[in-house]
C-alpha cells in the first residue's frame, strides 16, 4: 500500500520501519511545519494516511486529509471533544476514518478483560475501583487515552460509578479516581485495581515497547484499504471466537 505518514516522531518512525517490513511504500512525510504537503502529488497518492501528532494538531490533519480525499488511520490521544464532527463527516460525507486509543493487541486483549472484570465486580460491592496509568515525560495528554478507554468500559459495567476524575479531584465515592504518573521513558503501563476489606485485585498491562502500538496502526490501515466509515479495533479483532 501507498502510506503517508502525517507526525514523524516515536510512533511516526516504529511505523515507517514495520509499514516497510511488511512491504508498504512510505510515499509521503508531514512532520511539524509541514502543512504545505498536504497539496503535493506525494500525499494526494497514498491509499492512507497514519496520523500520530498531538492532541492539539490533530483535528486539523484530519480536515486536510479529508479535504485531499484520503482515508486516516489515527492513534493520536487528546482530541476526543471532537469526535462528533469526525463521526459525522464519516457518516454524511462517506470519509473513511479509523481510530484506536490504543493499537496493541495486547491492550485491545485488556480493554475487553477489564469490561468483563467490572460486570462481575457489579455485583460485589464490597470492592472499591480505581486505576493508574504511567508514562514518559514527554506525554501532553493525561490521563491517557488508553486509560479513558478503559474508565468508560468500567463505567458502562459498573452501576456504581458515575464518571471519572484525575488523582485527588476524586474525593467522592461515586467517582472513578485514575492517578496519572509521569516517569522518565515508560512507554506505558495501565492498572485497574479493584480493593476490598479483605484483598486487592490487580490487573495491569505494561508496554515493553512501541512495537505493539506501530504493527497494530500498520494493520488498522491494511484494514481500511477499500472501507468507508469510522472504524475501531472492534470493526479489526474479532473476540467473539
Ligand atoms: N493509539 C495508540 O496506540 C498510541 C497513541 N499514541 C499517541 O500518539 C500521539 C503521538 O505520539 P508520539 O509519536 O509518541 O509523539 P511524538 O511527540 O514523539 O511525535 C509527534 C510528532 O508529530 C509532530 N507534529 C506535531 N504537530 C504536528 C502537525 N500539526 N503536523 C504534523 N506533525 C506534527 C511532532 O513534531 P514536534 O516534535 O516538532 O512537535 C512530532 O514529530 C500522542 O497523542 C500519543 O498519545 C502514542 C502511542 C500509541
Ligand atoms: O503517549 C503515549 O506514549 C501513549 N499514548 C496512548 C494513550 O494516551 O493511551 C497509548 C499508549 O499508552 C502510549
Amino acid at each position: 500500500m501507498k502510506i503517508a505518514l502525517i507526525g514523524y516522531g516515536k510512533m511516526g518512525h516504529e511505523i515507517e520501519k514495520i509499514a516497510r517490513e511488511r512491504g508498504h511504500e512510505i510515499v509521503c512525510i508531514i512532520d511539524m511545519d509541514e502543512e504545505e504537503k498536504f497539496d503535493s502529488s506525494e500525499f494526494k497518492g497514498a491509499e492512507v494516511a497514519i496520523e500520530f501528532t498531538s492532541p492539539e494538531s490533530a483535528l486539523r490533519n484530519y480536515r486536510q486529509a479529508f479535504a485531499a480525499g484520503i482515508p486516516v488511520v489515527s492513534g493520536t490521544t487528546g482530541w476526543l471533544a471532537h469526535l462528533d464532527e469526525i463521526k459525522e463527516a464519516c457518516g454524511k460525507n462517506g470519509k473513511t476514518f479509523f481510530y484506536a486509543s490504543n493499537f496493541s493487541l495486547g491492550v485491545n486483549i485488556f480493554f475487553a478483560l477489564n469490561k468483563y472484570l467490572a460486570g462481575l465486580m457489579n455485583h460485589y460491592p464490597g470492592y472499591d475501583v480505581r486505576m493508574e496509568e504511567t508514562h514518559h515525560i514527554h506525554k501532553l495528554d493525561a490521563p491517557s487515552g488508553t486509560a479513558i478507554t478503559l474508565a468508560e468500559g468500567i463505567l458502562a459495567n459498573i452501576d456504581r460509578k458515575e464518571g471519572w476524575a484525575l488523582d485527588n479531584d476524586a474525593l467522592d465515592k461515586d467517582t472513578l479516581r485514575i492517578d496519572a504518573f509521569r516517569e522518565g521513558e515508560v512507554p506505558g503501563i495501565h492498572s485497574v485495581i479493584y480493593e476490598s476489606d479483605a484483598d486487592l485485585i490487580r490487573i495491569t498491562h505494561d508496554a515493553k515497547n512501541r512495537k505493539g502500538f506501530a504493527l497494530g496502526a500498520v494493520l488498522a490501515a491494511e484494514f481500511t484499504k477499500g472501507k468507508k466509515g469510522f472504524l475501531t479495533m472492534e470493526d479489526l479483532l474479532d473476540f467473539t471466537r
